[in-house]
């Protein structure tokens, strides 16, 4: 008899046992998946913890179920697990000793494989492709590499602080024009002169469309991943999505052809040009062969931008709120940079050794609120694991809580006061100074392992050279009878201080002198790099 008459005689109750025994089955399986995963918050059938996930600030939420369900815990998205893991020593055992099985993003349906079609080193899976273009990330961020880098932005952080000085109150803005400058100088040796930019306006409309496809539940091809396969013309949705990939990814070709313009005049007519990351890579493309397609090639000096611009600056705010709440904090950094520095010069990346207090005050401020505040973009597993006896399935999500994690009274006595000190003197006590954190750095918020942030380094740099030269030039205090609040955060994949007032004044008449003569100098060194059209 042919299977399909076979079928056909089956009485009706078969049929309804069959489609009942599917979601049963399924939900058997989920369970005994759950029961052997990291204990957490019960999650209900098919629905998993949707409904007690909280909209805002879900870090918060992580934090307290830790202390519930312990330092590794799961909570369910639907049918998919999430890890979530508030412990360094956890964070480092499985996402950097046991890396070659967590080095994975979860799937992005939307953003990474329509939007960016699998050119973003971001969100790319973890394999050939990806490591592609990490390396060529790590070509040109060699610590030679960052050397080549420092003068602009050493001339950056002058700049900064003439314009700190000229108009105090704008000061976010100015730090937002700052890193955006140094992100487009060493990403394509031109530099942004204001925020109001063609350039700029462009990037942020991407990195808001990017970040608007990235909200739970509003596409259902994240959780049908055959939508994607839909033509075109029968999903509007898509050819959106579509329309603006090609929108960001000529003019990410068009940044490289800038280079490649400035490269061709340089050997023509002898000009002199700044060295960046694109044009590394470009000499590089033209000594070896580099398997990328012009546009896949075009995205890695555009990452730079929507990974290492907001970041920085929301990190220097930060800093800001830090000071303003912890005076005591700003007294000390002065104390430094007048014995070490004096008043006639300001700081430069050749005193980076002699001032231990500045060099801790950065580490203390990535640490006290990190700006990735979720690990940045969340881990994927790759293979079936287990840890400490708990079953992880392959394809879990894995979250590093930056928040628990930099926050864990265990390795941070007192952790939300701001003190650089606990980063000064690592021999003292565990109970003085918390357990040692696994990470030289002494905090996590870089994220772990192979995806460690490769433009760490890079930010460190700015981080320092900026919050020295500002802190030797400048009083940054609280507005005489205003309450700050060093909760008041904003929402989001990174969050920074939402907007406060604060008094920045020269510390002397001496002081403002040095600001102007090392002004000037700068402008000499920025020269070569010719800012972007308004
Ligand atoms: C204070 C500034 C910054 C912070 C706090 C930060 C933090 C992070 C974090 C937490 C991750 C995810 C790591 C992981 O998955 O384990 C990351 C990834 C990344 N960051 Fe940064 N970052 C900063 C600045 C930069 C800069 C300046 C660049 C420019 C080169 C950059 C480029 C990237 C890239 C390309 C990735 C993706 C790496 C991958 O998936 O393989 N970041 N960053």
């Amino acid at each position: 008899m042919a299977v399909e008459s076979l079928f056909a005689t089956w009485p009706p109750y078969v049929w309804c046992s069959l489609v009942l025994a599917i979601p049963v089955l399924t939900l058997i399986r989920d369970v005994w998946v759950w029961m052997r995963m990291p204990p957490g918050p019960t999650p209900l059938p098919f629905v998993g913890n949707k409904l007690q996930l909280p909209r805002s600030k879900p870090w918060i939420q992580f934090q307290q179920w830790s202390a519930i369900y312990g330092p590794i815990f799961t909570i369910w998205i639907g049918r998919k697990p999430t890890v979530v893991v508030s412990d360094p020593v956890i964070a480092a055992e499985l996402l950097e000793k046991r890396s070659s099985k967590y080095s994975s993003r979860p799937r992005m349906v939307a953003m990474g494989e329509i939007l960016w079609d699998n050119a973003s080193v971001l969100v790319q899976p973890y394999g050939k492709e990806w490591s592609i273009r990490r390396k060529l990330l790590h070509q040109a961020l060699t610590p030679k590499a960052l050397r080549l880098y420092k003068p602009v932005q050493t001339a950056e952080a002058s700049r900064l602080c003439s314009h700190l000085l000229g108009t105090p109150a704008s000061w976010e803005k100015h730090l937002e024009r700052f890193t955006s400058s140094i992100v487009f100088s060493v990403a394509y040796g031109h530099r942004i002169d204001s925020l109001n930019s063609k350039v700029i306006h462009q990037r942020f409309e991407f990195m808001h469309f990017s970040a608007s496809l990235n909200v739970p539940g509003k596409y259902a091809v994240e959780s049908y991943p055959f939508l994607k396969h839909v033509p075109d013309s029968l999903a509007p949705w898509k050819a959106d999505i579509k329309a603006h990939g090609r929108l960001e990814a000529a003019a990410n070709m068009a940044l490289v052809n800038v280079v490649r313009s400035d490269m061709a005049r340089a050997k023509t007519r002898g000009d002199d040009i700044p060295d960046s990351l694109c044009k590394l890579l470009l000499e590089l493309r033209e000594k070896e062969h580099i398997p990328l397609s012009e546009r896949d090639f075009s995205f890695i000096p555009a990452s730079l931008f929507g990974a290492g611009s907001d970041t920085t600056a929301s990190t220097l705010c930060t800093a800001f709120l830090a000071l303003v709440t912890h005076p005591e904090t700003l007294r000390a950094a002065h104390e430094e940079l007048d014995s070490v520095i004096g008043p006639s010069r300001t700081p430069t990346f050749e005193d980076e050794s002699s001032l231990p207090y500045i060099r801790a005050l950065v580490k203390e401020v990535l640490r006290w609120r990190p700006v990735a505040v979720l690990g940045g973009t969340p881990h994927a597993s790759t293979e079936d694991d287990y840890y400490e006896g708990y079953y992880i399935p392959s394809g879990t999500t894995v979250l590093g809580n930056s928040w628990a994690i930099n926050l864990n009274e265990e390795y941070y006595p007192n952790p939300h006061h701001f003190n650089p000190a606990r980063f000064l003197d690592t021999s003292r006590s565990e109970k003085a100074n918390g357990k040692p954190h696994p990470a030289k750095s002494g905090h996590s918020s870089f994220g772990w392992g192979r995806r460690i942030c490769p433009g760490a380094d890079l930010a460190a740099n700015s981080l320092f050279i900026a919050l020295a030269k500002i802190l030797w030039a400048f009083d940054i205090e609280g507005k005489k009878g205003m309450k700050y609040d060093t909760f008041a955060y904003t929402e989001g994949f990174n969050i920074r201080p939402q907007k406060f007032e604060c008094e920045i004044r020269v510390r002397s008449q001496a002081h403002r002198g040095v600001l102007a003569r090392e002004q000037e100098h700068a402008e000499e060194v920025l020269e070569r790099f010719t800012p972007f059209e308004e």
